[in-house]
């Protein structure tokens, strides 16, 4: 990835105020998910949307782009209310890529794409050198130009999303607004997708929002994370600030599962396990970790912990095993360090 570049001055591109989010249906009363969210997205940034099921991710994002009312409040693009934009010019200005699968199967990749040039086209959409240039040019971004002319339908998940993606490329808009990019797609593919967005977002400076369930990927790849859960205000920070500040465990850590800061991933919690302090840093230590929580170990910084496990680069593939400070053995691997903890 290369050095971010940052843009010179820090600009809203699209900003909500006091937005209500929820379902109305005909005359009973509409079911309120949340209210008074006030959200800024800014110029070359992603912005992650995070949250557990049914916290209102999907809800808050048709609100914002308009395919759902709002219940209350405002949503501003370039300072000016989206009331105030006919279509033509609110498809010049936000691009959407929602996850349902469309019946979209039976046309190119290319003809998708091309799709994407409907705000720029005239009313029979024909497309012109431009467009076509557009077009391409936005299939090469997303790295799927060898698939152009494939049906859709020979696709697979990943490379659909990316031809996706492509579309609202093509589609020349500062604000690009996706629902859950990544789901269905492999680990690979996902964080593909994810630094995909990252890098249009800063070599293209437009505003990118997308809601995952990929807590660990936009920790490491957001610039910004909006953290929404029910009965809670939403929260808006820099990854690092919200874990520093408790916040983003918060959030999503429950009985079991805890949010470990040192490696920023979520792991499982067993209130009766055995503490052990793992001594030396790099990669053996973490998989020496892995394992031992694997196996009913808490991870504890006191290096006084009832077990304590060395690790030393010096000696790969072998681990020294103390227990309350008196040496017990010593392993030659980690599938042998487990064998004789069990036993001991
Ligand atoms: N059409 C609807 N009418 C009424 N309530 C709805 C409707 N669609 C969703 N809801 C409710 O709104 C809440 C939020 O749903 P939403 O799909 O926005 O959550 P989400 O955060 O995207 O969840 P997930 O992570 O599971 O996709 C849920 O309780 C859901 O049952």
């Amino acid at each position: 990835m290369s050095a971010r570049k940052q843009p010179q001055t820090e600009q809203v591109t699209l900003k909500a105020t006091g937005l209500g989010i929820g379902y109305s249906a005909g005359r009973s009363q509409a079911t309120l998910l949340h209210e008074n969210l006030n959200l800024e997205l800014k110029t070359g940034e992603l912005t992650c949307l995070l949250g557990p099921n049914g916290a209102g991710k999907s809800t808050l994002i048709r609100t914002l782009v308009g395919f759902q009312p709002r219940l209350a409040g405002d949503v501003y693009i370039g300072g000016k209310p989206i009331k105030g934009y006919s279509q033509g010019e609110y498809a010049k200005l936000v691009s959407v890529v929602l996850t349902e699968r469309s019946s979209i199967g039976g046309m190119t990749v290319r003809e998708l794409v091309g799709m994407g040039r409907y705000p720029h086209t005239g009313y029979f959409g024909i497309l012109r050198t431009k467009d076509h240039r557009v077009v391409e040019r936005a299939i090469a971004q997303v790295g799927i130009a060898d698939l152009a002319g494939k049906y859709v339908s020979e696709l697979s998940d990943g490379e659909r999303q990316k031809a996706m993606i492509a579309k609202a490329l093509a589609q020349e808009t500062p604000i690009i607004i996706l629902d859950e990019p990544t789901a269905f797609l492999d680990l690979p593919s996902k964080i593909e997708v994810m630094v995909l967005l990252l890098n249009l977002a800063e070599q293209t400076q437009k505003s990118i929002l997308l809601s995952t369930h990929d807590l660990e990927l936009a920790l490491q790849l957001a610039d910004r994370l909006w953290l929404l859960a029910k009965d809670r205000e939403l929260v808006s920070g820099v990854p690092e600030d919200l874990v520093l500040s408790g916040e983003f465990n918060s959030f999503f850590e429950r009985e079991g599962i805890l949010f470990d800061k040192e490696t920023g991933s979520f792991r499982v919690h067993n209130p009766i396990a055995k503490s052990v302090h793992i001594s030396g840093v790099g990669v053996e230590a973490q998989w020496v970790a892995n394992a031992l929580v694997r196996n009913g170990f808490a991870p504890s910084a006191d290096p006084d912990a009832e077990y304590r496990v060395e690790v030393s680069e010096e000696y790969p593939g072998e681990y020294l095993v103390y227990r309350n400070s008196v040496k017990m053995f010593t392993a030659n691997s980690i599938e042998n360090l487990l064998k004789l903890l069990k036993a001991s």
